[in-house]
């Protein structure tokens, strides 16, 4: 494709894409507005994923015709001249969204930072960051407001705990990064107690895994399984409910399953199938308490029985019909995946599923991309997008390196999860591709 068609035609995915999100957005009432004061209906939709879909191509085509013809000085020093996630931080820690509930109108930066007690010509600048980008409204000179996409700073959004782990901790780990690669004890090394993250606490690895510190941290533990039921609506994960039929099967093991930020709404949604969620007994400690608050029918029906599993040292549950790993593999690297995957294996029965359930790395070869369309039914980007959907798929980049940063492991291509599960004794069946997630279903090899 010649240099002008190829910007042709990204400003005809630009087009195409928004027009099918606005059609979306209509079947559920009116279009959104950047500066609209509440949620919309399809916010909370459990299945996103068309309009993901929609999204992945406009992300990717509106940044990839920007890169094209911005001078290239001006896109390399947008890559790192970020300070989104510091000026998050302030607003989230010192819950600005929640104080500006009160004041639907606005409030003045002068008033809010008594409130916080934080300069208010400082803070004022941080709100006009923010407010640039579409988070909180400036409805006069220095009078800020909530806005729909502040809205998620909420102390009552679980996604809030997710961007409070990101911004206090991760972060935290990326600042120590390059010295890691270049530490000769640990440069080569593998090994999670030593990831970036862990490494910022203690560079000699005392600390154990992020889970070993977090057992000794409860409001930590507590908070990082709070932002596990934020993924639901970040990675739109919840899909799954709509798009697997967990209705033709009776039983359900949630391996690793935390506190059921996906069991609950499956407890909710399907009635029939009776859960078994595994994970160590520290974490079972708040799933507990949560499901009696939160889902005391599906206990007193008995639907749902929480059992302590080291998924590296016991065999789950045998014999069920659904084996699900959400967010699971990708914590850890390839050695320990296998343990995990041929602990699951030995309980498989002759018709049990395994749903790993992860970020899916798509190819930049629009060869194996074409390969995975075909065979696997993946979606493929439209050229002349980046075969991967380039900036559309960002997020399962920035993921990857989450994983680097916080366990010394790695979200995965579709070929490093056939070569782990080859080892472990399973067979892939299909995948249920949900645009921003991918369901890998597996048999007994
Ligand atoms: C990223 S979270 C995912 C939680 C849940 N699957 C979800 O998607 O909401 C990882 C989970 O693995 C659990 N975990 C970590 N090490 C484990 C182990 N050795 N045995 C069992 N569970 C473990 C953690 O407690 C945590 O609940």
């Amino acid at each position: 494709m010649a240099n002008k068609a190829k910007l042709e035609a990204l400003l005809t995915l630009i087009n195409t894409s928004a027009r099918d999100a606005i059609a979306l957005y209509e079947q559920y009432g009116d279009v959104p507005a950047i500066d609209q004061a509440e949620l919309h209906p399809l916010d909370n939709a459990v299945d996103q994923v068309a309009l993901k879909s929609a999204v992945r191509i406009l992300e990717g085509a509106c940044a990839q015709i920007c890169t094209t013809l911005a001078p290239p000085a001006h896109t390399a020093v947008n890559l790192v001249q970020v300070y989104d996630h510091a000026c998050v931080r302030v607003v989230a820690r010192e819950r600005v969204s929640d104080i500006l509930l009160k004041y639907p109108k606005g409030l003045h930066v002068n008033e809010l930072a008594k409130k916080i007690n934080i300069e208010p010509k400082k803070l004022a600048r941080i709100m006009r960051l923010l407010a640039t980008r579409g988070c909180y409204n400036e409805v006069d000179t220095d009078v800020f407001a909530n806005n729909r996409l502040s809205l998620i700073l909420l102390d009552e959004n679980p996604v809030k705990f997710m961007i409070l782990l990101h911004v206090d901790l991760i972060t935290k780990g990326g600042s120590v990064f390059y010295e890691t690669l270049k530490d000769p004890k640990i440069a080569y090394s593998y090994e999670p107690t030593v990831a970036p993250v862990m490494y910022s606490i203690d560079k000699n690895g005392t600390e154990g895994t992020i889970f070993d510190w977090m057992a000794r941290h409860d409001g930590q533990r507590e908070a990082y399984h709070t932002s596990m039921r934020g993924l639901n609506s970040i990675m739109g994960s919840l899909a799954v409910l709509a798009h697997f039929p967990f209705e033709k099967y009776s039983t359900v093991v949630d391996v690793g399953g935390g506190i059921g930020a996906f069991s609950l709404p499956l407890a909710k949604t399907h009635k029939n199938v009776k859960i078994t969620i595994h994970d160590l007994p520290e974490a079972l400690v708040q799933t507990r308490d949560l499901w009696a608050k939160e889902c005391p029918e599906a206990l007193a029906e008995d639907r749902v029985e929480f059992e302590d599993l080291n998924f590296f040292e016991q065999v789950p549950v045998k014999g069920k019909d659904i084996y699900y790993l959400r967010n699971i593999i990708h914590d850890w690297p390839d050695h320990e995946s296998t343990i995990i995957l041929s602990n699951i294996r030995k309980a498989l029965g002759p018709n049990s599923r395994v749903l790993i359930h992860d970020y899916v790395l798509r190819q930049l070869s629009r060869k194996q991309a074409a390969i995975e369309h075909s065979e696997l039914g993946v979606a493929s980007a439209p050229e002349p997008l980046l075969a991967n959907f380039g900036v559309g798929n960002m997020r399962s980049y920035q993921q990857d390196m989450t994983m680097l940063l916080v366990h010394n492991a790695k979200e995965r291509t579709l070929q490093d999860f056939l070569v782990l599960t080859t080892v472990a004794g399973l067979k892939l069946e299909k995948v249920w591709d949900l645009a921003e997630s991918c369901v890998m279903e597996y048999s007994a090899a």
